[in-house]
């Protein structure tokens, strides 16, 4: 199969970056960061979460945020909504898409979000039929889909059942998440081509953390079966508060260097988003973990 000539690239820094960094990260911070984010051409950008403020403190300002970015028009501004108060929230804040996020592996589903997995599919029920009602984009996201941090490895049909469920609830896109970092390609295309079979390629997305170095290479093989969808989160910033010792996503810099010299179009801006990868580390007072952003910025500085 020939790689597609354009990817959507879903900016999740914001987001999944944030969420578990220790310091309080002030909403003025987060707000410029997604406004120079929207500046860098991101059609979707993963900019809150509305989840219990004692599971996730660092999510609490989500309100703030959603209120105070200056939105471009045909952006899609995206918030977690894991139960109805989450929804409720993410509707007053004017979320253009909200996200049910659930898992392939039913150790994480406790840890993560406190109930099995067939209960949170019940919780998403009333989630995907709000969202329908009022009009927004449901997407639903799945973690663990290539190895999970309690119970190992996750069957290809726990994926798929998975997959099918959340098509069930009308999603209209859903991310295929390697939480841990642990996939490797020719998994991570077999993950791909079984949820492919029940529901459209086109809106399954790659969600890979890099914490064993695979996931450009993921991306990569991702492409090969046709996948066309990644979240990227920019300077790489990120980790999972419920799953010990992952790192961040890829870094969104080192994502469009590769699609640039594959020239597979984004319609993103590299350059401007290596300004908002070095905005952000500076403010963590710590070097951005983007292997082509760093390389970018010493070489502009001379
Ligand atoms: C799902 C719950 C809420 C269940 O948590 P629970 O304790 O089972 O829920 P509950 O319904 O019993 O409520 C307990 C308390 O939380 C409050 N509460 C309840 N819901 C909300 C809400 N929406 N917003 C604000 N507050 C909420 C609720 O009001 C109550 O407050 P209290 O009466 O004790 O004062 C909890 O487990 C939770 O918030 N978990 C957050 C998990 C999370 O955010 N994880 C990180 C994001 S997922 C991720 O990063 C993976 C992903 C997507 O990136 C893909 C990948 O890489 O794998």
């Amino acid at each position: 199969m020939s790689l597609p000539t354009h990817v959507k690239i879903v900016e999740v820094g914001p987001r999944d970056g944030l969420q578990n960094e220790q310091q309080t990260i002030p909403a003025a911070i987060k707000i410029a960061l997604v406004d120079m984010l929207t500046g860098a051409g991101f059609s979707n950008i993963e900019a809150a979460s509305f989840v219990s403020p004692k599971w996730v403190p660092q999510m609490a300002t989500s309100t703030e945020v959603m209120a105070q970015i200056a939105r471009r028009d045909g952006v899609l501004y995206s918030a977690l909504t894991p139960n109805m108060q989450g929804f409720e929230a993410a509707l007053l804040a004017r979320a253009d898409e909200v996200v049910i996020f659930g898992s392939a592996s039913e150790a994480f589903s406790q840890k993560n979000i406190n109930c099995s997995i067939a209960e949170s599919l019940e919780r998403f029920r009333p989630v995907a039929a709000a969202a329908k009602l009022n009009g927004l984009r449901l997407r639903g996201s799945i973690s663990c889909t290539l190895g999970c941090p309690y119970q190992g490895e996750v069957a290809l049909d726990s994926v798929a059942d998975v997959v099918s469920r959340m098509r069930e609830l009308g999603c209209d896109e859903i991310d295929i998440a390697d939480t841990i970092g642990v996939g490797t390609p020719h998994r991570v295309q077999a993950v791909m081509q079984r949820a492919a079979q029940e529901f459209p390629l086109a809106q399954l997305s790659g969600h890979f953390h890099d914490t064993y170095g695979q996931a450009l290479a993921n991306i990569y093989a991702s492409l090969e079966v046709g996948i066309a969808i990644f979240h990227a989160s920019v300077a790489g910033l990120g980790g999972c508060p419920y799953a010990k010792g992952a790192t961040g996503n890829i870094a969104t810099e080192d994502v469009l260097y590769l699609m640039q010299g594959l020239g597979i179009t984004t319609g993103i801006d590299l350059h401007a988003v290596v300004d908002a990868g070095q905005f952000i580390s500076q403010h963590l007072g710590r070097k951005a973990v983007s292997r082509a952003g760093n390389a970018i910025a010493a070489a502009r500085a001379g």
